[in-house]
């Protein structure tokens, strides 16, 4: 066989050549860390969408002079700016708040090790600490009182989910706590079937999930004829006791990811009821943060009005006539106080902003009770988007 078709041959090819790639990704991320060190000095935004558009369009049409496909081109990009943007937005969140505690982390989650929230705490931490210690935990409850009374450092909290809305358990205890907001995290959950041993779906008689999982997934499980449910306390416990059966009559909804770690692999995939299925954690801890200037900042408030016509009118008025932007309302019952409600606010603003203390100081004139949550850098990048002519002739 010619050298050119051996594969072993082209293999050790591809491969210096993914170390080279992987040496020059290394190598650009180092370089944005200079330009966030630059907008640091000259307080400028992260993000400039001007600069990503140009970048994009001329990688564009460089990357079909060599036959690249202009989508192919745009996804690679896309993802390493949004990598350059949260290690940007990190790094000068560290510069904002010196005190805050790097580089190993203690977080209390739900369930054990696999479980979306202890995805979603790796996520996270990974550009951030070098190590975390971590707690898993069989309730929300047992979460906020392990980091109120110290014994970690941080929280990692389910808020609310495309499918599914949102989390009232988790909404009703940040009522009760001094526990501040003081990070957000979005995942997409990819639920899925995971089994422990070779079966087929018209095998399985029993489906251990927990109840988020399970009514994200209403459509799948409403097809599947005599199927038990097994509701358990977080998906991590699910998988556990489907790997501890070896059965091949049950199975358990999980991700694929958290489910390698128990050994599980997926009979069925892609088995929510929407497509798109994504889960926005918080994240708390005792002491609130700073979010430097040049990042995009979000506050969550509480406030309960007063019982009159068009009392929560007046509060979104005080909003858009300071033009700041609601990105969530929400609201839950007061516990107590039958028929009053406790409204949730994410704003799109730095609690440092002259805006936003002018703001929350009308609303504390016209509201029964005000707390800031926390306020948080936004994780949420959206892609640039690239102009059609460029994408054209693909
Ligand atoms: O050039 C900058 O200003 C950067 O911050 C770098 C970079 C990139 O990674 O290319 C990242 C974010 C900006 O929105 C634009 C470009």
């Amino acid at each position: 066989m010619s050298e050119e078709l051996d594969l072993n041959k082209i293999r050790e090819k591809i491969t210096v050549l993914d170390q080279k790639l992987l040496e020059l990704f290394a190598q650009r991320r180092a370089l944005t860390l200079n330009v966030a060190k630059s907008k640091a000095h000259q307080i400028r935004p992260v993000r400039d969408q001007q600069r990503e558009q140009e970048l994009l369009v001329r990688l564009i049409t460089e990357g079909k002079k060599l036959g690249l496909d202009a989508h192919y081109v745009t996804s690679i990009f896309q993802t390493i700016i949004e990598d350059s943007v949260l290690n940007q937005q990190a790094y000068l969140q560290q510069l904002a708040n010196p005190n805050i505690q790097v580089p190993t982390v203690s977080v209390a989650f739900l369930g054990d090790k696999g479980s979306y929230s202890y995805l979603a705490c790796h996520k996270y931490f990974s550009r951030r600490a070098e190590k975390i210690i971590e707690t898993g935990c069989q309730s929300f409850g047992e979460i906020m009182q392990l980091v109120e009374a110290g014994h970690v450092d941080y929280g990692m909290l389910p808020i609310e989910n495309t499918s599914s809305g949102s989390i009232n358990e988790v909404y009703d205890i940040l009522q009760h706590t001094n526990l501040s907001i003081v990070g957000e995290i979005t995942r997409p959950i990819e639920h899925c079937l995971l089994t422990s041993v070779n079966t087929s779906l018209d095998k399985i008689k029993t489906i251990y999930a927990h109840g988020q999982p399970f009514s994200q997934c209403s459509n799948f499980l409403d097809k599947q004829q005599g199927i038990r449910i097994e509701y358990c306390d977080s998906t991590a416990d699910a998988m556990a006791r489907v790997y501890e059966l070896q059965d091949e009559t049950v199975a358990v909804i999980g991700s694929e990811e958290g489910g390698q770690l128990y050994k599980l692999h997926a009979l069925e995939k892609a088995i929510a009821n929407q497509a798109e299925n994504h889960t926005r954690f918080i994240l708390v801890s005792r002491k609130p943060v700073e979010v430097a200037e040049q990042i995009p900042a979000k506050t969550t408030l509480i406030l309960a009005t007063g019982q009159n016509p068009g009392a929560l009118v007046e509060c979104l008025l005080v909003l858009k006539n300071n033009g700041i932007n609601m990105c969530k309302l929400e609201s839950r019952p007061i516990q107590g106080r039958p028929w009053e409600e406790m409204f949730y606010l994410d704003v799109e603003a730095n609690l440092k902003s002259l805006t936003l203390q002018d703001t929350l100081r009308e609303l504390t004139v016209i509201t029964n009770f005000i707390k800031v949550l926390g306020c948080y850098p936004i994780e949420h990048i959206s892609p640039t988007k690239v102009p059609g002519s460029a994408l054209a002739d693909a």
